[in-house]
């Protein structure tokens, strides 16, 4: 188990971050390394987001220490997306398989969570998103059949996309975690646009299935004081609560969302007119 802490921030000093100092704030650049788990603890709603990559032997999941819990799930709700090859999440030896981008929610009070590959020469990794949780709902595999899509955009405007719905509240359960993924259509490139902040939520977008040679341009800040982000394949990004979080793509791509904070109202958000951006 490896992990990092980072404290929260405010708009007001996020003016005046250089290109460094915002990669190092938000910008989470691996989530995945053989044989292990590394996660990253933000005090933004104490969102833990993370990467398991069982390849030559099975994971467990161990408490951290800002925790300071007995085990993780102790009081905390856990999300789980599989990127990889089929794999195999175990929570108190009951067992769930996960195919390429199946989800699965698991509920605080659980004491033992594994990680394991099915085909070591095809590993799974197992993007991981966990929040407190003052209240144990029921484990659930979301599997591919079982998310609620939305189509969003058009070709037209280059944002043409389909959101899948995974962890919300119409699919499962939950005390405060909702996630989801969105896949941009074959040409279109813009996330999120027009792009929208909820003060009410933080949220994590991971990318995925960005062509090795390309990049995500991620934008954050408020309406008046965008900056960005330059990202690459299986990397993610901290959102806080007064971020827009939206981006473009010099190709089409995948990214994953992961929300947590006051209400589990997917459609909660305040819309920004695309001509008031700065
Ligand atoms: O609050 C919602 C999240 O930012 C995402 O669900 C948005 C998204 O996937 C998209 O518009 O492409
Ligand atoms: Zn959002």
């Amino acid at each position: 188990m490896k992990y990092e802490s980072r404290y929260s921030t405010n708009p007001l000093d996020f003016k005046h971050y250089d290109t460094k100092r915002t990669r190092e704030q938000y910008l989470i650049p691996q989530l995945f390394e053989v044989d292990e788990i590394m996660l990253t603890y933000t005090h933004e709603d104490r969102f833990i987001a993370g990467g398991a990559f069982p390849m030559s032997k099975a994971l467990k999941l161990e408490t951290i220490e800002p925790l300071k819990a007995d085990y993780f799930l102790h009081r905390r709700e856990l999300g789980v997306v599989n990127v990889g090859g089929k794999g195999e999440v175990s929570v108190d030896g009951v067992a769930y398989v996960l195919d390429y981008k199946e989800a699965l929610y698991v509920g605080s009070g659980d004491k033992e969570v594994i990680f394991k590959s099915l085909d070591s020469a095809a590993p799974a990794q197992f993007y991981l998103n966990s929040t407190p949780a003052h209240q144990s709902f029921p484990n659930k595999k979301i599997g591919r059949e079982d998310a609620i899509q939305i189509e969003l955009g058009s070709p037209e405007t280059a944002n043409h996309r389909m959101l899948n719905k995974l962890i919300v509240n119409e699919t499962v359960e939950t005390c405060q975690l909702q996630m989801g993924m969105t896949a941009l259509q074959n040409g279109s490139v813009w996330n999120t646009m027009p792009a929208h902040v909820h003060d009410r939520r933080m949220e994590v977008y991971f990318y995925f299935e960005v062509p090795e040679d390309q990049a995500v341009m991620h934008l954050m800040g408020e309406q008046e004081e965008s900056r960005h982000i330059w990202m690459h394949d299986k990397q993610a990004v901290i959102s806080p609560a007064w971020s827009m979080h939206s981006g473009a793509g010099t190709a089409s791509y995948t990214f994953i969302w992961g929300m947590a904070g006051e209400n589990l109202d997917y459609g909660d958000m305040d819309i920004f007119k695309i001509t008031d951006l700065k």
